[in-house]
């Protein structure tokens, strides 16, 4: 949509070059007016749209959110190209889908030397805004993630954008809310066991940043991290150290060295930018279990991704600036590509999608995020960050347009797949009870245990394997057998096989359609052998 000056505004210098920067006033007062119509918040009736869905489980959650950063210091007051140039739009909350919009405009002036606006309106799932803090952001979507990574799962939350868009403003401040919730209860510190890890990382160079910490023999000489995978499939990090805290105080004092250790440097963009990906790892254990025995360790991802560039960004670069660029750009382009084919194969017909997590190390170890066959929920936070400038907006578009179909990928998903009667997802209470005694061989008052007030199919899919050992109390063997039979069906049926229209394939028509292609293709041989036959007696 175009929007054009009012006609006291501009000065229209017909074949004269102006620039989007000598119309600043005029701008920032046509935007202000768009800013004026963005509708209120709409609340529709809660649950009218969950009702109508068959029950089905997300096994990998990306919710996908934009924050944008306020204009800082002398922005405020510079004139040219400062000003702000992204809105938040209208937001519309759904029965279970939640939607908030972001408008940009993109200011141009046109050969006549006439000033417009170009509206560009994209969704994402949450819009923070420059008034929205840190503590909004972690309420709002962070808080969930940490505390399914805390019962067991594995929990995402990373940060991308723009150089200077703030994603490591973000995400320190994430993190110091973090440590003070971890630590809030302290009846939990007797059953928990935390550790905390920071690495960076830079195309296959990967580097401890607590290697020099006093607990570590090898100090400063502690030889670089690999990230790879074993034969088993399992994604697996080497040489990186592990520091038990059991105190935020002790959390604190590591984060601390780790972003001191993180590696920056002063580039046209900011003064101190991030020219590494540092990924935080969290992991929580339980105590109280032989080995091999207990829940599976949750664990928790807080990575602050090194800022993407345009070529504008990187003019002035040196070569080893223009390397890490390259590097930094293609990384965040293989994570932009897996999450993208995660989404789309976990829809009808998208189990043979291939989602490429091993083209880069990063993603490589986010591998249970991507994998259909992970045996455990993964709930992922995407942080789009965007500068709000009119001079970054070729910038901020590129970002939403990346992101935001993220999101719609996410949502598509759940459309129109058959019902599959062998997913648990789908079971009602009788079913999954009864599942829970026959195959499983739980007796009633376990299964009392197990599925408290008529639990279903979906809910007991959605239940923690720590909760699941909790509510099975001293019957570890059973719970292990629970979770691993119930996981066992939830991959069967994120795997099984299925057209694009989202019917399941059974294994007849499966082996119908093998013996059909296999019959075509000894029918073409045949031709081609009377065909030679034909030939060689015609010469
Ligand atoms: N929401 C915010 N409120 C106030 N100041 C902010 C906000 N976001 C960012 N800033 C400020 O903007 C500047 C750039 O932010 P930051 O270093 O976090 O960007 P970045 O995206 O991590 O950059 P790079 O990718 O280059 O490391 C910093 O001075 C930071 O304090």
């Amino acid at each position: 949509m175009e929007i054009n000056a009012p006609p006291d505004g501009a000065r229209f210098v017909a074949g004269s070059k102006k620039l989007v920067g000598d119309f600043h006033d005029q701008f920032v007062s046509m935007i202000l007016e768009a800013q004026s119509m963005v509708p209120p918040p709409i609340v529709a009736n809660a649950g009218s749209t969950r009702s109508r869905r068959e029950p089905s489980l997300d096994t990998s959650t990306f919710t996908v959110c934009l924050r944008m950063r306020p204009l800082l210091g002398n922005e405020l007051t510079a004139r040219g190209e400062s000003f702000n140039c992204v809105i938040p739009g209208e937001s519309k909350i759904d029965g279970s889908d939640r939607t908030d919009q972001v408008i940009v405009f993109t200011p141009k002036v046109g050969i006549t030397g006439k000033p417009s606006l170009t509206e560009a309106t994209f969704a994402f799932d949450y819009v923070f805004g420059p008034d929205h803090d840190g503590d909004h952001v972690y309420d709002a979507v962070v808080e969930a993630v940490v505390k399914r990574a805390e019962g067991g799962q594995v929990g995402v939350v990373f940060a991308f954008g723009q150089t200077g868009s703030g994603k490591s403003h973000t995400m320190n401040g994430l993190m110091d809310r973090l440590v003070m919730e971890l630590f809030a209860n302290s009846s939990e510190a007797s059953t928990r066991r935390i550790t905390f890890s920071y690495m960076e990382i830079l195309g296959s160079n990967i580097r401890d940043c607590l290697a020099i910490m006093p607990d570590n023999d090898n100090g400063n000489t502690m030889p670089k991290v690999q990230i790879g995978e074993l034969l088993d499939g399992r994604a697996v990090v080497k040489n990186l150290s592990e520091h038990r805290t059991s105190s935020a105080k002790e959390l604190s004092a590591l984060i601390g060295v780790a972003k001191s250790q993180r590696t920056t440097k002063a580039t046209e963009k900011n003064d101190t930018s991030s020219r590494s990906h540092g990924v935080g790892i969290i992991r929580f254990g339980h105590v109280g279990f032989e080995a091999g025995e207990g829940p599976a360790e949750g664990v928790l991802y807080i990575i602050d991704l090194a800022g993407s560039e345009r070529s504008d960004d990187s003019k002035g670069h040196n070569k080893s600036l223009m390397d890490e660029t390259k590097e930094i750009n293609l990384s965040i382009m293989s994570l932009k590509e897996c999450i993208r084919a995660r989404t789309i194969a976990s829809g009808p017909g998208g189990a043979s999608i291939h989602v490429p997590y091993r083209r880069s190390k990063l993603t490589l170890l986010m591998k249970d995020v991507f994998d259909l066959g992970c045996k455990r929920m993964c709930s992922t936070v995407v942080l789009a960050h965007v500068s709000p400038l009119a001079g970054d907006v070729k910038h901020t578009v590129n970002t939403m347009n990346y992101c935001a179909p993220l999101r719609v990928a996410v949502n598509d998903k759940t459309k129109s797949s058959e019902r599959d009667d062998r997913d648990p997802a789908t079971w009602d209470a009788d079913r999954i009870r009864s599942w829970c005694e026959k195959t499983m061989g739980l007796d009633a008052t376990e299964s009392n245990m197990l599925l408290p007030r008529g639990t279903t199919g979906i809910e007991l899919c959605r239940t923690t394997e720590v909760e699941i050992y909790r509510r099975l109390a001293g019957k570890h063997d059973k719970a292990k057998c629970v979770y691993q039979g119930l996981w066992t069906l939830i991959c069967d049926a994120k795997t099984r096989k299925r057209r694009p229209d989202g019917s399941i394939i059974t294994q007849e028509q499966e082996d119908a359609e093998i013996a059909n292609a296999r019959k075509l293709q000894e029918e073409k041989a045949k031709l081609w052998e009377d065909r030679e036959k034909t030939l060689k007696s015609e010469f």
